[in-house]
């Protein structure tokens, strides 16, 4: 195992949770493992420095430093083509990818966590986050929401991907109702019947946000 490429129906979805729990799962079944945030836009001013909340929230199951985990921190909360160029920036796919090679070189397993939804553009409309997921060449995890709207988004997320030849490791549905509703069971039942692809995680709400006493949220040790 090398590694996987996190992305999901949309920005806001959970792929950082989803991501830092993942992060603690592999971590406590003693796999080496590091989270990597290529891209953070939208980043936060904290102890007089500009950091990417994304690996802040890495922080909270594991050691990480900034630069082994995030390249590219840009300002603005918008798409990261834009906020690179609003920062002067160029995004280098290349960098990205080399530095997830050198990660593989030390980790077991590598996290990769696009930014938004697969469709969106990292350079421009030239190269795009599903670009990034097919040049790294790990299977890609998607996380969706649970509830009315979510089948629309996963269908046309997962066709997408399928398009772009992606290979996919499964669905992990975020922020299930406590017990989750008929409906949030019917999206989970009716997503792998339209996508034939498993959802391989049910994440429950967390208020708060606990990362050491969810259990029983992967659906088998796909991650091994
Ligand atoms: N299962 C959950 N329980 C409680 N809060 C959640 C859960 N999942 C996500 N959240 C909250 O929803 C917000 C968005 O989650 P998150 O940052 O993981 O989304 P994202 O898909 O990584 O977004 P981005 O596209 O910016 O990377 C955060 O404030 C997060 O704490
Ligand atoms: C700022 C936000 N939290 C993410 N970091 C970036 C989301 C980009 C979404 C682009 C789009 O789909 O319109
Ligand atoms: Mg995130």
């Amino acid at each position: 195992m090398k590694g996987f490429f996190i992305t999901g129906t949309d920005t806001d979805v959970g792929k950082t949770i989803v991501t830092t729990l993942l992060l603690h799962t592999l971590q406590q079944n003693g796999v080496s493992s590091i989270a990597y945030k290529p891209v953070q836009s939208g980043a936060e001013w904290k102890d007089e420095k500009w950091v990417a909340p994304d690996v802040e929230m890495y922080r909270r199951v594991a050691h990480v430093n900034e630069e082994e985990c995030c390249t590219y921190l840009l300002k603005t909360p918008c798409s990261p083509h834009l906020a690179a160029k609003l920062d002067g920036v160029t995004i280098d796919p290349k960098e990205i990818v080399s530095h997830v090679r050198l990660l593989q070189e030390t980790y077991e397993c590598v996290l990769v966590e696009g930014a938004g939804g697969i469709a969106v553009p990292l350079v421009d409309d030239a190269y795009m986050i599903a670009d990034l997921a097919a040049d790294l060449q790990l299977p890609v995890i998607i996380v969706a929401r649970t509830g009315v709207g979510t089948i629309n988004h996963t269908v046309l997320t997962i066709e997408y991907a399928k398009k772009r030849g992606l290979s996919l490791a499964g669905i992990v549905m975020n922020g299930f109702s406590e017990p989750p509703t008929d409906v949030e069971m019917d999206n989970v039942r009716m997503i792998e019947k339209m996508t034939g692809i498993p959802v391989i995680g049910m994440i429950p709400y967390m208020n708060p946000i606990r990362f050491d006493e969810v259990n029983g949220i992967w659906k088998g040790e796909w991650w091994r």
